[in-house]
């Protein structure tokens, strides 16, 4: 953070100058050297490149108060910070106030934004110009399930009887009945809206509109078309979001370039803002980037250079296999600004013990050898490289804790867990100041150690803190939202089966094929004798079913929300949102409390933003308490840090798995329609040719393969003192199909491939069971 010399001994009678000049040279004298290279910017473009724990933000803020100082900025011409999350957001705003005060400069000569809010705000300066209306306007995220989506899919549907039958038949179909509605079901509740959501977005945050796929889908000659199916996709999907209002985040990106595209304002904005710093810019799309190089570009010369700073590493996007964010477009940037010699790195790092950084490099340089990911390398070939003696980061590269890296070969995910909680206790008994935290690849796995590890609390007053399952209660409006739309309607397949899944998902009934049970409602309701005999699986499920039928019509209708908050297993905070729902909708179907409203006003509860949890500053603190063990997936753990940091579970086939197409959609082919739609969209918009369906299909997965591995080094990166890394012999078929219990077979697990090189890369590292036993 700030750093660590002693305040100046100020007098009154010291001029302001003098005494600003001092601190200044302090500031920068605070950064490390490829840090102060930001903190030196005089104009013009800059991309910094860093490594994990470089201090990214520490550098930024002060570089920020710098550009301050030096080009006196005030509240009418102002620096604009953009960084990725609102947490981050107001941990940068802090320190940037605390540098300013100490130089006595004005508090509003900058501000900090996330895109999202920078956009917003623009937008909604200028509504006559952004078409914007947030009064009116309610912002979805739209999932696969969201109505938006299972609006434009129907439409599309009931427009395109063509593409659609071609889809039916798939690669073979003898025309059998059953089976018609079983593919029915599957593309209308899987295939068509994964193409939506996927697609659409790609295609948005791109800049592409509708008509641009349309063009684009004349250069595949695939047989199913799946680029024109996107096309009309798109195109629906923006006319059902005209239509009810609805906008999604590109639209508010795309609102305020609208605002931008009129020269007075443009240069209004322009004036504004001096300049533009970004953080964590691996992560931005082409249409965010195309803002800040807008609002960073000189409002009475165009050509001159942009002031604008981008600060990230392409090491850690991690985002791009679900988001069109693309760490190409950030290598891309640096790679242009290296010809101008306007890259810095920031390659030194202090955030880890020696052997944490030896093994993060070792595994970059092997995946990058390893050509598991096609074409394009996963990594930007960047080393790690400690800090130099006098560094000042207080204890960095700190000594190891044991032996800094440990490698652990388990018998299986239950001993996983014994020797996690072991260790543990060891560790925080011994240092109980330090925080310590185990990376999951899922949820699923999140919930098993923390159920398995709750006698941390019991017996050593460790708290087990599980991110997943305190978050978990903002799924409580979709999940009572499922059952209630299946029991207003029974009848409806999609209705049924997206009940159905909620009752797998809290594990009340087994897992199976749902598009079987889900094509003929009236026969699994209400089997007659002539109908085929139930598997008990089925059985299972109908009984459930039943009963909720049973309660729908049983109970008054303003306890079925409790009821099916109790069903469905809900632990103590979950109720209490499930009671909140109940008030709120109570309050909002006031004298008309009928089916029918309570289902529209938990829709619109369900698709609104402004229910979604709020990221907060507090909810980082929250995660890194001193003495706890924080149970976090990798992706969430992105920007944090630990003392101990556990990675177990390293199994090939979560990491880096493998493409998979779900046995429902494989009549289609060996691949998923969206992510071949989405490979295309990416060659064409990198300019290379568009692959056929197989070829897109292989790019796709290369894809997630890098993304993977990218994921990996985050999470190993996020250890101070101590990395412990495991994969055991056996473990479950599936993590989102497992139930925890000691009756579900465990299988023989082969590990993720780079674990094998690190143990010969790091013999000693390697602790055999034999060691433990005493
Ligand atoms: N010049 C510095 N002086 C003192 N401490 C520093 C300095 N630079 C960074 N640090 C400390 O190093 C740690 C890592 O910094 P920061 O979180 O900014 O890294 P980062 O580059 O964002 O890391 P990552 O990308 O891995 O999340 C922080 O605890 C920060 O306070």
């Amino acid at each position: 953070m700030g750093p660590d010399e002693p305040q100046n001994q100020t007098t009154l009678t010291q001029p302001l100058a003098a005494l600003r000049e001092q601190t200044l040279q302090r500031l920068r004298n605070s950064l490390r050297l490829g840090q102060q290279s930001m903190a030196d910017w005089q104009g013009g473009q800059l991309a910094v490149s860093a490594v994990p724990g470089a201090g990214k933000s520490t550098g930024m803020a002060v570089a920020a108060a710098l550009a301050i100082a030096r080009f006196q900025l005030h509240g009418k011409r102002q620096l604009v910070v953009v960084t990725f999350t609102r947490s981050a957001a107001a941990s940068i705003k802090g320190k940037i106030r605390e540098n300013l005060k100490d130089l006595r400069l004005p508090q509003n000569s900058f501000v900090v934004y996330t895109l999202h809010g920078l956009a917003l705000n623009i937008a909604t300066r200028h509504p006559d110009l952004s078409g914007l209306n947030l009064e009116s306007a309610t912002l979805v995220t739209p999932n696969q399930s969201h109505r938006l989506i299972r609006a434009c899919v129907e439409q599309w549907i009931a427009n395109n009887s063509r593409r659609y039958s071609m889809l039916l038949e798939g690669r073979q179909f003898d025309g059998e009945e059953t089976e018609r509605l079983r593919r029915q079901s599957v593309l209308k509740t899987e295939v068509l809206p994964s193409i939506a959501q996927i697609v659409i977005h790609e295609a948005k945050s791109s800049g592409l509109l509708p008509e641009d796929l349309w063009r684009l889908s004349q250069q595949t000659p695939d047989e199913y078309e799946i680029l024109a199916i996107a096309a009309g996709l798109y195109e629906q999907y923006q006319n059902v979001s005209r239509s009810r209002n609805f906008i999604d985040y590109d639209d508010m990106i795309l609102a305020a370039l609208r605002v931008l595209e009129n020269d007075a304002i443009r240069k209004l904005w322009q004036n504004q803002f001096f300049a533009v710093f970004e953080d964590e810019a691996q992560d931005s799309t082409p249409l965010q980037f195309k803002l800040l190089e807008t609002l960073a570009a000189n409002p009475n010369s165009p050509n001159l250079p942009l002031n604008l700073i981008r600060v990230g590493d392409p090491n850690q996007a991690i985002n791009s296999t679900f988001t069109p964010a693309d760490p190409v477009y950030f290598n891309q940037f640096c790679e242009a600004c290296q010809i101008t010699d306007r890259l810095a790195t920031m390659d030194q790092a202090g955030r880890s013990t020696r052997i944490i950084i030896d093994a993060a490099n070792y595994v970059l340089n092997w995946v990058n050898r390893s050509q598991l990911t096609g074409a394009e390398q996963a990594f930007r070939p960047q080393m790690i490289r400690p800090v130099n003696a006098g560094d000042p980061q207080k204890d960095a590269n700190p000594n190891p804790v044991g032996r800094g890296l440990e490698i652990y070969t388990p018998r299986d995910i239950y001993h996983t867990v014994e020797l996690i909680g072991e260790r543990v206790v060891e560790l925080l008994t011994q240092n109980p100041t330090h925080s310590a935290a185990v990376l999951v690849r899922e949820n699923r796995q999140g919930t098993f150690v923390a159920q398995k590890l709750e006698y941390l609390k019991r017996n050593h007053g460790i708290e087990v803190y599980d991110v997943a399952g305190s978050d978990r209660h903002s799924h409580v409006p979709s999940e009572i939202l499922a059952i209630l739309q299946f029991l207003d309607r029974p009848h409806s397949p999609d209705y049924l089966k997206s009940a159905l899944e909620v009752l797998v998902k809290r594990q009340l009934i087994p897992t199976q094929d749902l598009n079987a049970l889900a094509t003929f409602p009236e026969q699994f309701l209400y089997p007659g004798p002539l109908d085929p005999q139930q598997t008990t699986s089925v059985k299972q499920a109908r009984k459930y079913c039943a009963n909720l039928l049973r309660a729908r019509l049983e109970l008054p209708h303003h306890q079925l929300i409790s009821f099916l908050a109790l069903t469905l297993n809900y632990d103590q905070s979950d109720l209490a949102t499930a009671d909140k729902l109940t008030e709120r909708i109570a309050k909002q179907t006031h004298g008309n409390s009928s089916m029918n409203s309570t289902l529209e006003a938990l829709s619109e509860i369900v698709s609104s933003e402004r229910f979604e949890p709020v990221e907060t500053e507090d909810a980082d603190s929250r995660y890194l308490r001193a003495g706890q063990l924080t149970v976090i997936t990798m992706h969430k753990a992105k920007g944090l840090d630990w003392d101990y940091v556990f990675l177990p579970f390293l199994h090939e086939d979560t990491l880096p798995g493998s493409p998979w197409v779900p046995t429902a959609a494989q009549f289609l082919g060996d691949f998923t329609l969206a992510e071949v739609a989405r490979a295309q969209i990416r060659a064409s918009l990198h300019h290379k040719p568009l692959p056929m369906a197989m070829e897109a299909w292989d790019q796709a997965g290369h894809l997630k393969t890098a993304e993977e591995y990218r994921l990996l080094y985050v999470a190993m990166t996020r250890a101070k003192r101590l990395l412990w890394m495991s994969a055991a012999d056996k473990g479950p078929f599936r993590w989102n199909t497992f139930s925890g219990h000691a009756s579900d077979n465990l299988q023989a697990k082969k590990p993720c491939p780079v674990l094998p090189a690190l143990k010969s890369q790091f013999p000693r590292s390697v602790v055999p069971l034999s060691a433990l036993l005493n």
